[in-house]
């Protein structure tokens, strides 16, 4: 049945961009999930926060749940600071085996630690697998029924510090209303919406970010 979407969206990577550079690597699938065939990664224009919060949070050890292609993995990884490394989750094998090659394509191997299986199985193993203290920024952006119990897993494994900052996509479209009302409510969280347009299109999305309060 010839190629997946995201072997589609590879092999537009490995036309289009240049090898080792991040910036192309992220240009060439924007501009082929613009033109081509639409795919869910956060894009160009939430990307832009996305930018922007983990540029601002510089975080030392930083978490995405659902790699999904890599795009945002390249996009956080290419703002890290040397040796600060991203540990990004995926249960789909095949997806996984894709985005290494996204992520491997741009040159950040060495910063990004991709994890095959399922998050709600593998947060608990982060201290003992990875020597993780505590994570400094969380990006969400996997399946959204999974963002509150993975938030509240977090919490109990001692992964959130003081100034944690949790970064959540698609909470308006396809929406995350649950995790909402238990950032927004939760007085332990200090949230904030950042209006933007869901992923090559015109319709509203956006992203919640949470600073744990301790
Ligand atoms: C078990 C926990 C767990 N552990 C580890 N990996 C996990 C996981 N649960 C899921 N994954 C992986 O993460 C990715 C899924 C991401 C799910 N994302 C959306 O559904 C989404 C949809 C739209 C949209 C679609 C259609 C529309 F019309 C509008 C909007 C837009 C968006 O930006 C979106 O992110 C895949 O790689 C999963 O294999
Ligand atoms: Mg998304």
């Amino acid at each position: 049945t010839g190629l997946s979407r995201p072997q589609r969206i590879l092999k537009a990577v490995q036309k289009n961009a240049t090898k080792g550079n991040p910036e192309s690597v992220i240009a060439a699938i924007d501009h082929y999930c613009r033109h081509s065939e639409w795919a869910m990664n956060v894009g160009d224009e939430k990307g832009l926060i996305l930018d922007s919060v983990v540029t601002e949070v510089n975080p030392s050890t930083a978490l995405e749940l659902g790699t999904y292609c890599g795009y945002s993995t390249v996009r956080i990884a290419r703002l890290l600071s040397p040796g600060t490394k991203l540990i990004t989750l995926e249960f789909n094998p095949d997806y996984a085996a894709i985005a290494r090659q996204i992520i491997a394509y741009a040159g950040l191997q060495d910063k990004v630690i991709l994890v095959e299986g399922p998050s709600g199985d593998l947060i608990p193993k982060m201290k003992q697998q990875h020597g993780i203290k505590s994570f400094d920024f969380v990006f969400l952006d996997h399946w959204k029924d999974r963002y509150v119990p993975d938030t509240k897993l977090l919490e109990e494994c001692g992964l959130l510090r003081k100034g944690s900052v949790l970064l959540a996509d698609n909470v308006i479209c396809p929406g995350t209303p649950e995790y909402l009302k238990y950032v927004r409510n939760d007085p332990r969280y200090e949230s904030r919406y950042f209006k933007s347009n869901l992923e090559y299109t015109k319709v509203e999305d956006g992203l919640e970010k949470s600073v744990f309060l301790g």
